[in-house]
Order: C-alpha cells, then structure tokens, then sequence
C-alpha cells in the first residue's frame, strides 16, 4: 500500500515513521510520501489560504494550491482514494479502517484554518473517489492528528505488520462489541485478583466469561452498538445477560 500525506505542517506527521508504522515501511509493506502543500504555492509568500466568500471568521484553504498538489500527488492509474479529514465528514469506523486497508493507493489531504474551498473535493471527485472522514464529534486545529489516527488504525491491519496476527481479529468492534477487560501478571496487585476462571485453563469458560464481559462493557458504554447486531449474532445466553 501507498500513503500520501498532503500538509503545511510535514512534521506532524512524522510519527508515522516510528514504532510498528517505521518498521512497515523499513520492510515495504507500506510506502509514504509526506508533501508540503507550500510547494504548490507560487506566491512570494507561498499562502495557502484567503478570506471566505459571504464572510464569517478565520480563512479557507485556497482551491489553486490544492488542485496543484493533489493533480501531482494522484495519478491517473491507478486512481489512489483521497481521505479528507473534517469535523463534517462520515463518522470513521474500524469497517472503513479495513476498507482501506484494501485499497492500493490512500491520498490525505489536511486542511487546516475554516477547511479547503469545497470546489477541491468536487474536482477531485470527478477522476477518484473522495471520502470526507470524521475521527470523532469535536473540533481539531488541523486534520494531521486525524491522519495519524486513520493511517495507524489501517496500516495494522495489513498482513505482517502486526507481530500476532490474530492480535487485530479480537479487537473491539471485530465482533460488533467493545473488548472486555484483560490482565496480566501479578495474580494479585492492590488486594485486587485476577478473575479465577482466567487461570482455569478452562477454554470454553474463559471464552464465555470474556464475551460476557464484553456484552455488559458494550451495553454500558456503547448501547447503540448492540442494537445494531445482527439478532443471530446474540445467542440465548447472551440476551440472558
Ligand atoms: O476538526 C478538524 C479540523 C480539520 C480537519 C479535521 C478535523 C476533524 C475533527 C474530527 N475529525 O476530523
């Protein structure tokens, strides 16, 4: 896979080339190019941005620049999928996380300022598909730290980067519900014990004991995800919690 990352900050990002994410790319599972939107301005001041038609505070990104970058960035085959980051955008979901970790070529765009004139997205929109992605309902300066999320969130799903590969199949959200609670080493810590059936060697309790414990941490803090199972993905013991 191909990541590009378009942005006036190129340091923000450079998280992406420590820890797993650095060893992905040191082995060629991922490429990443990190482009400086500046380059793309032409002005002695190389501005990215100008005041929004019909008023209102702060500055828009200035369609010119972006169009320079992304028509340099994305090539015509095989069309990458540009990801832009924006409080407007659809809710990103670890469903959409393993949807692009399907795609060849991923293009991040990071707005900053009141966001990117809209006429970017809808050119770009004519030759590639664009996504307007959402990590979460509050507000960031710039959609670097979004990138970094999403980027991070699909990058370990794709085969070898992470060192357990059935490590992804038990995340939250692979079955619909949060992940239960898990423990370690000492049996004891604070008077506080390991639950006993963890150390039962008993599979099937165990296996039990962790859904049941994920179904209780999903109703309590994330209901509208059970509502959206399945009704068959619920067995008699399940609804019984
Ligand atoms: O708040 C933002 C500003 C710029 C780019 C993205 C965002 C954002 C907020 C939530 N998800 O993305």
């Amino acid at each position: 896979m191909r990541l590009d990352v378009i942005t006036i900050f190129p340091e923000y990002v450079s998280p992406l080339r420590e820890a797993l994410l650095g060893k992905a790319l040191d082995r060629g599972l991922i490429q990443l190019g990190v482009h400086d939107l500046r380059d793309y301005a032409h002005d002695v001041h190389r501005s990215v941005d100008d005041s929004p038609y019909g008023g209102g505070p702060g500055m828009v990104m200035k369609p010119q620049v972006w169009g320079e970058a992304l028509d340099a960035i994305c090539p015509a085959e095989p069309t990458p999928r540009l990801i832009v980051p924006t409080p407007a955008g659809r809710p990103f979901t670890q469903a959409m996380a393993h949807a692009y970790a399907r795609e060849q070529h991923l293009v991040f765009a990071c707005g900053r300022y009141e966001g990117i004139d809209q006429r970017v997205v809808d050119a770009a929109a004519r030759r590639m598909p664009v996504d307007e992605v959402s990590i979460g309902d509050y507000v960031l300066i710039g959609g670097e730290a979004a990138v970094l999320v999403m980027v991070e969130a699909v990058v370990r799903l794709l085969p070898g980067v992470l060192g357990n590969q059935a490590s992804h199949e038990q995340d939250s959200f692979s079955d619909g519900l949060l992940e239960g609670p898990s423990y370690t080493r000492p049996e004891v810590w604070q008077d506080m014990p390991v639950p006993d059936v963890l150390r039962s060697g008993n599979h099937a309790a165990i296996n039990r004991w962790r859904r049941d414990r994920a179904l209780e941490r999903t109703y309590h803090r994330r209901p509208e995800l059970l509502a959206a199972l399945p009704a068959e993905s619920l067995d008699k013991h399940d609804r019984k919690l």
